[in-house]
């Protein structure tokens, strides 16, 4: 018997009341309606389910959510932030079988292609009675794609701060729109969003990207700033360019989706996708962005080097300055991963230097219990000491982010000031700045076989229409998640919890706890005369 039914979105938001033992539910693009199936997948023995208009819908980002009651014995709870869909502007558009079907290598798969009712859950560690919660669409080959091969003509641009394995996504970008659906019609758009206005492109073929994986850097250079909405779309639309790959960080997903946005409100085929990057690990949702395990491993050697040259003097004082603007991921795994760093200092736990459970203090005891320290510091951390003592807030780059001062010549020259002139005690500093090294090399295996999944799930998701999208991997499983999700907040360590508890018990330092602004705003005076001293000297 068909137990299916369906119900047209046209209208406005209907409520049903279910109480299959089991129901599935699909949403058609073509008839813009959501089927709900009795079937296998469990949603729940009773469950209501809100369906919500496509308009509306699309007024809040797409965000189809289902299952949600003030019941919480019928409710499961079930929430799908869903992606959206060429067809949710252009009804009519024509779909195609995948050629993948026809593809050898996977002719052996067992399941070649997603189900388009395959969710990634993004929370999973749940309570019996907890709601299912947020689910993202699954990544991956879809049955139906929503380009012709001969149709296509992509782009791709990098744009931001480098990154490990850009050049191994730029790759995988190519040869895989090239090998799995035969595209041949790929353009590079050079140096960021402005190259799309100010320069010409590069023709992208798997012969001239072959290599470049070994390489650091980005194949197609970056920039930071140019983004113009209008200008990149009129350029993307004058090209005759459907699908767009946008390589780069937070600040680069937030032009995406204005890039979306416009892309859509001129009704336009050409489908978005995002490809998050950034060396900070400063994305939300996703687990973790390519290249961050890569620079990490890299940051080891300049720990490494800091605790060899500390440990074979007197009194030596490393400290190690790591990447990490407002979030200190890579200074936190590096400082857990190397086992030889006595204080992790990152943007997100204030600090301070002075008095009882400040960092001097630290230092010293460590000084003499083991005759050296080493310390790594996030470049975001403690800023706001240099900017009050130097008036210095509000300096910004080309994209707004804020521009840092050097806090590890600051850091440096405090900690030597006070135990020589202070404590009328020698020290040995070895301050080591690897920054820009950890991020300019080629990607590591694993970041390698990371950037190869993200690229082809960006490539299945774009021939199969979907659009406005970030691909990426949620709790393991590659996902596409609505752009707008991923630039809600950024992505920064929490100190409540167990990993940074897990850092605080490995090298046993401060927590800063006991913060005191009078013994603060004592250190800040200091610091002014520092820094002052700093800039006489040119340190
Ligand atoms: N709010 C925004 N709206 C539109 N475009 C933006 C926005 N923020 C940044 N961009 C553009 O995105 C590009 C990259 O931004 P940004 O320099 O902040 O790097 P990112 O993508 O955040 O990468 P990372 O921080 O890892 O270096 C720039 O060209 C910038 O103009
Ligand atoms: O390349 P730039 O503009 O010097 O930017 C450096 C910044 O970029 C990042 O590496 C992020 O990409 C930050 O960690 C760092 O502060
Ligand atoms: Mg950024």
């Amino acid at each position: 018997m068909d137990l299916s039914l369906s119900s047209s979105l046209s209208k406005p938001c209907h409520t049903l009341s279910l109480s299959f033992s089991s129901i599935s539910s699909s949403f058609s693009h073509k008839t813009n309606s959501l089927q709900l199936l009795p079937s296998s997948s469990n949603l729940g023995s009773k469950c209501r389910i809100f369906l919500i208009n496509p308009l509306l819908s699309r007024q809040k980002d797409h965000k189809i959510r289902a299952a949600q009651s003030s019941n919480q014995t019928d409710d499961d709870g079930f929430v799908l932030e869903d992606v959206p869909h060429l067809t949710n502007f252009l009804p009519n558009l024509q779909s195609y079988p995948n050629p993948l079907q026809k593809s050898q290598a996977y002719a052996i798969v067992k399941q070649t292609f997603v189900s388009p009712e395959d969710v990634v859950a993004q929370k999973i560690v749940v309570q019996k009675d907890s709601p299912r919660g947020v689910h993202f669409r699954r990544a991956g080959p879809q049955e139906k794609v929503y380009f012709k091969s001969d149709d296509v003509r992509a782009c791709i641009v990098t744009c931001g701060g480098l990154c490990p394995g850009i050049n191994t996504v730029i790759r995988e970008l190519v040869c895989s729109l090239n090998s799995m659906y035969d595209v041949d019609d790929i353009l590079g758009i050079e140096g960021g969003y402005r190259g799309f206005y100010s320069k010409n492109t590069l023709n992208l073929t798997p012969k001239v990207v072959n290599d470049i994986h070994k390489r650091g850097g980005t194949f197609l250079r970056t920039s930071r700033g140019g983004h113009d909405t209008n200008k990149i779309v009129d350029n993307i639309q004058d090209r005759g360019i459907n699908q767009v790959y946008i390589i780069g960080g937070d600040g680069t997903q937030k032009g995406a989706a204005l890039i979306y946005k416009e892309v859509e409100r001129r009704g336009l085929q050409v489908a978005v996708a995002g490809i998050p990057k950034t060396i900070d690990n400063d994305i939300a949702v996703i687990d973790k962005s390519f290249g961050f395990d890569t620079a990490v491993e890299e940051a080891q050697r300049a720990i490494n080097a800091a605790h060899v040259e500390v440990e074979s003097v007197e009194n030596g004082v490393g400290i190690v300055k790591l990447m990490g603007r407002y979030s200190g991921f890579i200074a936190m795994y590096a400082t857990l991963a190397s086992r030889d760093v006595d204080c992790c200092l990152i943007p997100e736990s204030p600090f301070y230097l002075e008095g009882q459970g400040g960092l001097f203090e630290f230092i010293e005891h460590r000084l003499k219990e083991n005759g050296h320290v080493v310390i790594v510091l996030a470049e975001g951390a403690g800023q706001e000491y240099i900017d009050a003592a130097l008036h210095t807030v509000g300096e910004k780059d080309a994209s707004g982010n804020r521009l840092l001062l050097d806090n590890g010549l600051w850091l440096s020259q405090k900690v030597k000031d006070h135990f020589t002139k202070v404590q009328k005690m020698p020290i040995n500093m070895k301050y080591i700045d690897p920054t820009y090294m950890i991020r300019a090399i080629p990607s590591n295996a694993s970041d390698n076989i990371y950037c190869t999944l993200l690229a082809h799930s960006a490539v299945h998701g774009a021939m199969a229409g979907y659009t406005g999208f970030t691909v990426g991997p949620v709790n393991s499983r590659h996902a596409y998640i609505p752009i707008s999700h991923v630039t809600e907040a950024q992505n920064t360590v929490k100190l409540t919890d167990r990993m940074w508890a897990r850092l605080l018990a490995s090298t046993n330092q401060p927590s800063f706890l006991s913060y005191d602004p009078v013994i603060r705003e004592k250190s800040d005076r200091e610091i002014l005369e520092v820094i002052n001293d700093t800039k006489n000297s040119s340190i």
